[in-house]
C-alpha cells in the first residue's frame, strides 16, 4: 500500500468538510476521487500532501503513520495543484530547470519538455502559454523529482478536449511506468478512461469505492435512454433532458414513439448515472 487514511475528518470552523473517510491507493494504480464541486477532494489531496491539517484520523504512507508529512515523504510525491502560480516571465525550459534544482533526484528538464509536448515553446514565457500549455507544464513540474506518487487535483479543469486528451496521455504514461497516481476530477468520463478504482465523494463522505466497472453493475443500472426536452412522466429531468432507467428498452422506446418523442439515446450506464443514482444530484457544473 502507498496512501492509507482512516476516519479523515476535516472542521473547518464548525463546518465539517470531511467526515471521516477511509480509503487505501495501492502501488501502480490510478486512484480517483470523483465528486462535485466542494465535495472535499481539494481538502483531501492539500491534506495528504502536508499543506492542510487535518482535525482527526490517521494517514499512513507506504504502511508507516505519519502524524505530519515530513521532508522524506514530500520528497516522493508529486503534486500538481488546482491553483499553481508559476513565475510568468521565466521560460518554459527555466520553470523546468528551477524545479529541478529542488531535488537530488529525478528528470532531465529536456525529457520532460519533450513528454508534455512543449518542445516548440521551450524559449516561451509562461504568461504567454494557453491554458492547456500551461497544464501540461504543470504537470510535468508534477514527474520531474521522479516520484512515486503522483497528485493530480483536477487537471484537467477547463480544458478543452483536445488538451484534456494530451494531459490524460501523460498520465496513462505514468501508470504504464506503474508509477502511483492519485487524480481528482468532477468528470466523470475521465474518471472512467483513466482509473483502475474509484472513490465516489459528495459532502465530505465516500458513497462508493471500486472500479468504474464494479461500480455500473452493482448499480443495478441496465440500459439508459436519454431524452432531449423534458418529460416529467418518463424520469429524472437533468437539465433540459430526461434520463430513463430500464431494463425492458424496447417497450419503452415504443412508447415515446407513441407520444411523438423521437429525439432519444439509447446507452449503456456511465459513472455520471452511478452517481445521479446514488445522490439524485448531478455531476456536473
Ligand atoms: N479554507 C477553507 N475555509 C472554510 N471552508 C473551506 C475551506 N476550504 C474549503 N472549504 C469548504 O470545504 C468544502 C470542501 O472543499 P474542497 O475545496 O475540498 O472541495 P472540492 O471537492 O475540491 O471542490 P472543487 O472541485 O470546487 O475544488 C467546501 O464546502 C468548501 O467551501
Amino acid at each position: 500500500m502507498v496512501v492509507k487514511v482512516e476516519n479523515l475528518k476535516k472542521l473547518y470552523g464548525k463546518f465539517e468538510a470531511l467526515k471521516g473517510i477511509s480509503f487505501e491507493v495501492e502501488e501502480g494504480e490510478v486512484f480517483s476521487l470523483l465528486g462535485p464541486n466542494g465535495a472535499g477532494k481539494t481538502t483531501t489531496v492539500e491534506i495528504l500532501i502536508g499543506l492542510r491539517e487535518k482535525s482527526e484520523g490517521k494517514i499512513y504512507y507506504f504502511n508507516k503513520e505519519m502524524e505530519k508529512i515530513d521532508k522524506k515523504i514530500k520528497s516522493v510525491i508529486g503534486v500538481s495543484l488546482q491553483k499553481t502560480e508559476l513565475f510568468r516571465e521565466l521560460t518554459v525550459i527555466e520553470t523546468l530547470k528551477l524545479f529541478r534544482s529542488f531535488y537530488k533526484d529525478g528528470y532531465d528538464p529536456y525529457e520532460v519538455l519533450e513528454k508534455i509536448e512543449l518542445v516548440e515553446k521551450e524559449k516561451e514565457r509562461v504568461k504567454n502559454l494557453s491554458g492547456g500549455q500551461f497544464q501540461r507544464l504543470v504537470v510535468g513540474l508534477s514527474f520531474i523529482n521522479d516520484p512515486k506518487i503522483i497528485f493530480l487535483d483536477e487537471p484537467t479543469t477547463g480544458l478543452d478536449p483536445q488538451s484534456r486528451r494530451k494531459i490524460w496521455d501523460i498520465i496513462l504514461e505514468f501508470k504504464d511506468k506503474r508509477k502511483t497516481i492519485f487524480l481528482t476530477t468532477h468528470y466523470m468520463e475521465e474518471a472512467q478512461f483513466l482509473s483502475d478504482r474509484v472513490c465516489i465523494i459528495d459532502n465530505g463522505e465516500i458513497i462508493a469505492l471500486d472500479t468504474p466497472q464494479k461500480l455500473i453493475e452493482n448499480s443495478n443500472l441496465e440500459t439508459i435512454i436519454e431524452i432531449d426536452g423534458v418529460y416529467e412522466k418518463f424520469g429524472k429531468i437533468i437539465g433540459n433532458r430526461t434520463l430513463v432507467e430500464t431494463n425492458d428498452p424496447n417497450s419503452l422506446i415504443q412508447k415515446l414513439i407513441e407520444n411523438k418523442i423521437e429525439n432519444f439515446t439509447v446507452r449503456h450506464p456511465t459513472l455520471e448515472d452511478v452517481f445521479l443514482k446514488l445522490t439524485g444530484k448531478e455531476l456536473r457544473d
